[in-house]
């Protein structure tokens, strides 16, 4: 199951990718928000990222004006990597490398062809498991004993 969430900036993009997930029969739950009145993206961000973090869903999407504040709040949540990305290289590499877990997209940024494609790479490309990436993940997610 795919979570997915938005503030009033990303809604409009929100719809279009609900629409993919819905033509390719992914499942997801959507935490909102479900219009577009201003609202503030930690909420729907922290939503989703605990939801991930849980393992009660498999991946995030998370989506604001820019992504930038929506994933700033989602990667304060342990276990979560969220990566903000506005291109198809990036979606791919974030999978391969950094075992991404939400993807965070700008709905006043991309337009919707793009993001879904974005989306549909990050959500279908493994995580590389390559020993040198594993490293890195666990010297982020401080399994080397320090605190960060
Ligand atoms: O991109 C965002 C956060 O990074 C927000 O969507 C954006 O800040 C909302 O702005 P406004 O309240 O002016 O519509």
């Amino acid at each position: 199951m795919i979570a997915i969430g938005c503030d009033h900036g990303g809604y409009g993009l929100k719809q279009e990718i609900l629409r993919y997930l819905q033509e390719q029969k992914i499942p997801y739950k959507d935490f909102g928000c479900y219009g577009e009145a201003a609202c503030d993206y930690p909420l729907y961000a922290k939503a989703v990222a605990k939801e991930v973090a849980e393992g009660k869903a498999e991946k995030g999407i998370l989506i604001c004006g820019t992504g930038i504040g929506i994933s700033m709040a989602a990667n304060k949540v342990k276990g979560v990597r969220c990566a903000l990305c506005h291109d198809c290289f990036s979606a791919e590499a974030t999978r391969l490398h950094n075992d991404a877990n939400i993807l965070a997209m700008g709905g006043r940024v991309v337009g919707p062809g793009l993001a879904v494609k974005i989306a549909d790479i990050f959500l279908h490309t493994p995580f590389s498991g390559e020993e040198r990436h594993q490293r890195r993940i666990n010297l982020m997610e401080g399994e080397d004993g320090n605190e960060n």
